[in-house]
């Protein structure tokens, strides 16, 4: 579905390539983690995928056609780093509308069944989660639009271990009926749900592992 080919990426602020010749595919209704060592290009890496930023070098297709940034960014529903930090609505129903204020509450039902969120109160606000319904939340905000992927930028940080395996359970929710990526720090939390495993290691691929974990 989607082709990354020998992508590097440098930022005009640095001197050293922060991705260096990365090449992999992703396919439809596949999850994909990808882990590394701090600083080794996880985020950008997302960033890339979801046409925040543009590759000075490589490819990138869809279909076996080019995809612009822009249409990336159209495609991708991207969750980041602590999302509950932008929660703008006052209610959990205003922060599932933001910019769909057309969307029918069936839109609404659908997505919160999805997430396991269906008996909350919509008329409180989202602080009044537990962290890991909150985080549950942000991806359902994301899946209001119907992204064709979805990503998630270390879904499980600052969570205790119990709220992780809420986030753990939301991600086997979707497995095969979701094309979903993970930056992740914790890959054996996810153990046995992707069928990729992609390790960078200074902007580089050391290790990619395509297994089918049972799934
Ligand atoms: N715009 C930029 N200008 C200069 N350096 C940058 C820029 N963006 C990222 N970097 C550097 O590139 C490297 C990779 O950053 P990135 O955030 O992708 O890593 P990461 O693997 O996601 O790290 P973490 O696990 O800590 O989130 C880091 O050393 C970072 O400081």
């Amino acid at each position: 579905m989607l082709d990354l080919k020998d992508i590097t990426y440098q930022p005009q602020t640095g001197n050293k390539k922060i991705l260096d010749d990365i090449s992999f595919n992703i396919h439809e209704n596949e999850i994909i983690l990808i882990c590394g060592k701090s600083g080794s290009g996880k985020t950008t890496l997302l960033e890339i995928i979801s046409g925040l930023i543009t590759p000075q070098k490589g490819k990138i297709t869809w279909k076996n056609k080019n995809i612009t940034a822009r249409q990336r960014r159209w495609i991708s529903g991207v969750v980041f780093q602590f999302p509950e930090r932008y929660f703008l609505g006052t209610t959990i129903g205003k922060e599932l509308k933001i910019g769909y204020k057309s969307l029918r509450e069936k839109n609404i039902e659908q997505v919160l069944k999805k997430v396991g969120l269906s008996d909350i109160n919509l008329t409180q606000p989202p602080e009044k989660l537990s962290g890991g319904q909150q985080r549950r939340l942000a991806v359902a905000v994301q899946l209001m639009r119907n992204p064709t992927i979805l990503l998630l930028d270390e879904p499980t940080a600052g969570l205790d271990w119990s709220m992780k395996n809420d986030v753990k359970n939301l991600v086997l929710n979707l497995k095969n009926k979701n094309t979903i990526i993970i930056v992740t720090h914790e890959p054996s939390l996810f153990e046995g749900i992707p069928s990729k495993i992609l390790v960078l290691e200074q902007g580089k691929i050391k290790e990619l592992m395509k297994k089918n974990y049972g799934g």
